[in-house]
């Protein structure tokens, strides 16, 4: 080569200053980069988004786990509550264990596992928990309140066990199951928040039943008991409310029974059964109830045997006799001596009144009330054999009582409430609204986990006595 030395210095090339090769350590650096920074990331806990609530609903029949969440950053105020999951705990409702209490407590320990897989491990140890029990242990704890407080006992230590922040299980008492069923229908259609004309709530569970609406007529006055003021959103609410202990559909079975077998016969021929339904049963488990306990026939044998004739019509002659319609003290009453403004508004009806009404196919209300009352004629009529191979995947138990269930439920809404078919179809059969289950459950979540509706503090006297939900 001729060049000078320095010359040729300049115009050779150094191989590590390619272009391509200052691409890929560029690219090379920045990776190094992202890498370090997701590593150090995924060290650092990630915090859930959302916080967490969850009330136990131990009813008479079955007890049913919901677990309820909020955004974290709208702890204070405005942060939706909703359900998030449900679990329904296998076997009967906690008060069905009186003799074995234990085994009340242990019945609730695969829905509890789910809970700790569907709450974020983060949230275990801040997420409240509550149980709430209803008409099933309001009925024990009349009969035997030594044997209440054993299953209390008994739930309280599963509980405690758990990782979630236990706060107590208690009775909910009648006004407070139909008062929060009535703000949780509400709350869920954003009527509340936006001042809207509210909905009535119907809530039919296996041994008590609540009504609860707003009635421009009532002040309260004529029957305070009646009666439950809060204020929400910067509304005040009067809200008349009533439940009625025995009239679940598995008491008004055990009073309509009472009613057929007060001369304890060995046989009766029941309308609410299906033709060709037979079975034997039980006189002191019918009458193990303080709801029919008084009327137990005392020459009765041990047993009877339970059979159907399917009649809608005498059915429902049975059915009325368990309202007492003789007297009534106010300007007007429902049943049984009780007060009840007159119906206003637009009512949402849960629990078994839309099991039993799905089932039946009889959720629209639009379909004038003479059609359902048809319909459920021919269904009384349909016989048990036919029936059972019609739905082979439904409990037997349920399936043969679901004539006697429709007929109660049209009975109650339009003799006991007195809904007509004028207005039955202000109704609406519903299970859940947006993806929360209508039942007085959510309105716990709101009360002792969100801090925010203060104003029904007083319906729930017990909390102000526990520090942290104050
Ligand atoms: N698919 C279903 C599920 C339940 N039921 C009936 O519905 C009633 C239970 O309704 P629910 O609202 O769950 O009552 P509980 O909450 O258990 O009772 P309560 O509120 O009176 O304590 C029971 O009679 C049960 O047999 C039904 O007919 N069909
Ligand atoms: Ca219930």
């Amino acid at each position: 080569m001729s060049c000078k030395r320095s010359t040729c210095l300049m115009k050779e090339r150094n191989p590590w200053q390619t272009p391509l090769t200052i691409l890929i350590a560029v690219v090379g650096v920045i990776a190094i980069v992202a890498l370090v920074t997701v590593a150090v990331l995924q060290n650092k806990p990630l915090i859930p988004k959302f916080k967490y609530g969850i009330v136990l609903d131990a009813g008479s029949s079955h007890t049913a786990l919901y677990i309820y969440k909020w955004p974290a950053e709208k702890d204070n105020n405005t942060g939706r509550v909703e359900q998030t999951r449900s679990c329904k705990v296998k076997g009967p409702g906690i008060s069905s264990y009186a003799s074995d209490p234990k085994l009340a407590g242990e019945s609730l320990l695969a829905c509890m596992k789910d809970a700790e897989r569907l709450v974020p491990y983060e949230r275990h140890e801040e997420t409240p928990l509550y149980l709430g029990a209803t008409a099933g242990m309001r009925l024990l704890n009349m009969k035997d309140s030594a044997a209440s407080d054993k299953v209390f006992q008994a739930v309280s230590a599963t509980l405690q066990e758990s990782p979630f922040s236990f706060q107590g299980a208690r009775i909910l008492s009648g006004p407070e199951e139909g008062a929060f069923g009535w703000v949780t229908v509400n709350y869920l259609d954003d009527r509340l928040s936006q001042g809207l004309e509210t909905r009535g709530a119907l809530d039919l569970g296996g041994a008590s039943t609540q009504i609860s609406f707003i009635s421009d007529k009532f002040d309260g006055s004529e029957s305070p008991s009646n009666s439950v003021s809060f204020r929400l959103y910067g509304n005040d609410y009067n809200l008349y409310t009533h439940s009625f202990l025995c009239y679940g559909k598995d008491q008004v079975l055990r009073l309509a029974l009472a009613h057929q077998t007060q001369s304890g016969p060995g046989l009766i021929a029941d309308p609410c059964f299906h033709n060709g339904y037979s079975q034997p049963k039980n006189y002191s488990v019918l009458y193990d109830s303080p709801c029919v306990s008084s009327r137990k026939p005392s020459d009765a044998p041990a047993t009877f045997n339970h059979t159907g004739k399917g009649s809608f019509h005498q059915c429902q002659e049975v059915v009325k006799n368990v309202f007492d319609f003789s007297q009534c003290k106010y300007n007007q009453c429902s049943f049984n001596g009780i007060f009840q403004p007159i119906l206003q508004g637009s009512f949402g009806a849960f629990s078994a009144y839309y099991f039993v009404m799905n089932f039946l196919n009889l959720t629209d209300t639009s379909v004038p009330l003479e059609s359902v009352k048809e319909a459920l004629s021919r269904y009384c009529a349909t016989p048990w054999e036919t029936l059972k191979q019609q739905h082979p995947r439904t409990k037997l138990k349920y399936l043969s009582e679901y004539c006697f269930s429709g007929t109660y439920i049209i009975t109650l809404l339009t003799e006991g409430y007195n809904f007509t078919s004028a207005t039955f179809s202000d109704i609406k059969f519903i299970k859940k609204i947006k993806e929360s289950d209508a039942g007085w459950t959510l309105v716990i979540a709101l009360v002792l986990f969100f801090i925010f509706i203060l104003s029904l503090r007083p319906l729930w006297p017990r909390c102000s006595q526990k520090p942290q939900i104050i």
